[in-house]
Formats: structure tokens, sequence, C-alpha cells
């Protein structure tokens, strides 16, 4: 469904990724680990767009993304992301924010899909409220949903759980991962921490031991 193909990304003249390939398939959860500066979020940011390719290909469900030819601008490209620090709009409600990629809906179909995914989030009644109202799980469980509404076929999240203790972000792996095994979406999970990855991922691999095809599985 993704397949990378031998990118490089440059920074300043210097080879951040290099003849970097990653597949993945339909539904499949990915997790990457590694030390700081490895170039973790420098592939994220490739796949969703945030960053040229020097060299290489990604494509995503036969269509490609970006080669040395093409460029999709990110909002094309159907992926969804959930950043460290959530980035819901302040100023806009839990449905707003839910509601916020359904551009091509109309009002109802907007306002069922916002529905279908508050009780997807167990936030059922919780949609006039602000952000700043909720706890920093509930606010995490908003960011994924504004990520599903639109039905990507990937969501990328980068390390998404850092700003919440141990427990919480041990549940919300486990809930996360349930949510998108349901909806049938793949991800990579970007993080600094293997019991995450265990808990939410597939598979997972640090950045180094993706270029030797080196991943382990999780019992998850
Ligand atoms: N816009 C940029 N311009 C120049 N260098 C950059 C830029 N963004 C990142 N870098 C450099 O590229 C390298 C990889 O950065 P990246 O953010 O991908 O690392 P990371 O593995 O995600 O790190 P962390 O775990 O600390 O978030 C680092 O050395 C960083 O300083």
């Amino acid at each position: 469904m993704l397949k990378i193909s031998d990118i490089q990304v440059v920074y300043n003249q210097t080879p951040i990724l290099d003849q970097f390939n990653l597949d993945i398939e339909a539904g499949e959860i990915v997790g990457i680990l590694g030390p700081s500066g490895c170039g973790k979020s420098t592939l994220l940011r490739a796949i969703a767009g945030f960053v040229e390719l020097a060299k290489g290909e990604i494509c995503l469900n036969n269509a490609c993304l970006c080669n040395c030819k093409c460029f999709m601008p990110p909002e094309k490209r159907g992926v969804g992301m959930v950043f460290q620090d959530n980035s819901l709009f302040p100023h806009l409600t839990v449905a707003g924010n839910i509601a916020f990629g359904l551009t091509k809906l109309n009002k109802t179909e907007r306002q069922n899909r916002v529905n279908e995914l508050l009780t997807l989030i167990r936030l059922e009644g919780m949609g006039n409220r602000y952000p700043h109202e909720l706890s920093g799980g509930q606010q995490q469980r908003v960011a994924l949903a504004r990520a599903l509404a639109p039905k990507p076929s990937l969501i990328l999240f980068d390390e998404p759980f850092s700003s919440l203790d141990k427990a919480l972000s041990e549940h919300l792996a486990v809930e996360i991962r349930q949510l998108l095994k349901q909806q049938k979406t793949a991800a990579i999970l970007v993080t600094h921490t293997q019991r995450e990855a265990e808990l939410m991922c597939d598979r997972y691999a640090g950045l180094e031991d993706v270029y030797a095809n080196n991943w382990i599985e999780t019992a998850a």
C-alpha cells in the first residue's frame, strides 16, 4: 500500500535518509524507533509532503506521491497526521476540530461522521467542549479522530504520547491500535519508547535496522 523506494533527503548538503526503503501493507501498523536526530521525523515529513526528496520515490495505493519528477502537495496525499502536542485548534470545539478536514461532505454527512468518531473515541456528548476543557489523553483521542475523519489509508504518528505519563501512554497505545484496526487504517508510529511500539504496532525496528529489514514482530 505504501512503498518507499531508495529515498534520500538532504538538509544543507547533508543526507539524512539515504537509500531508505520501506513497504507497508494495507492496515498494517509499523513502529520506528531510534536515537534523537537519526531522521525519524524527516521520514514522516517526506511521506506527508513537508520535505522534498533528493532521490527515490514514495507511492501510496499505487499513486506516486513524490519522486524526482512529481510532487503531490500534502493536502492531496490522503495521509493523516497526529503529533506530539496534538495541535488541536484551540478556538474550535471538539466537533469543529474533528470536522476540520471534511470539506467534501455536506452538513448532514459531516455531522454524522463527527458523531460516529465521537462514539468511536468514547467522547459522545463532548463535541461542544473546547480542547482546554479536556484531559491530555482525551485531547490525543480527538487528534486521532480528526486524523481518521477523512478516512485516510495511512496515519503518521510522531511521538504522540510524549507529553503524557507512562500509564496513560500505554493505555492509549493499545486503544489507538484497536481503533486503527477497526477502521482498517495503516499507521507509522515514531517513538522513543519501545513499550509503546510493542503495544501499538504489528512490527517495529530502529531506523538503522529498517535498512537491514530487521524487524521485531510484536505479540499485539
Ligand atoms: N529543516 C531542517 N534543516 C536542516 N536540518 C534539519 C532540518 N530538520 C531536521 N534537520 C536535521 O536532520 C536530522 C534528523 O532530524 P529529525 O527531526 O528527522 O530526527 P529525529 O530522529 O526525528 O529526532 P528526534 O527523535 O529528536 O525528534 C537532525 O540532525 C536535524 O538536526
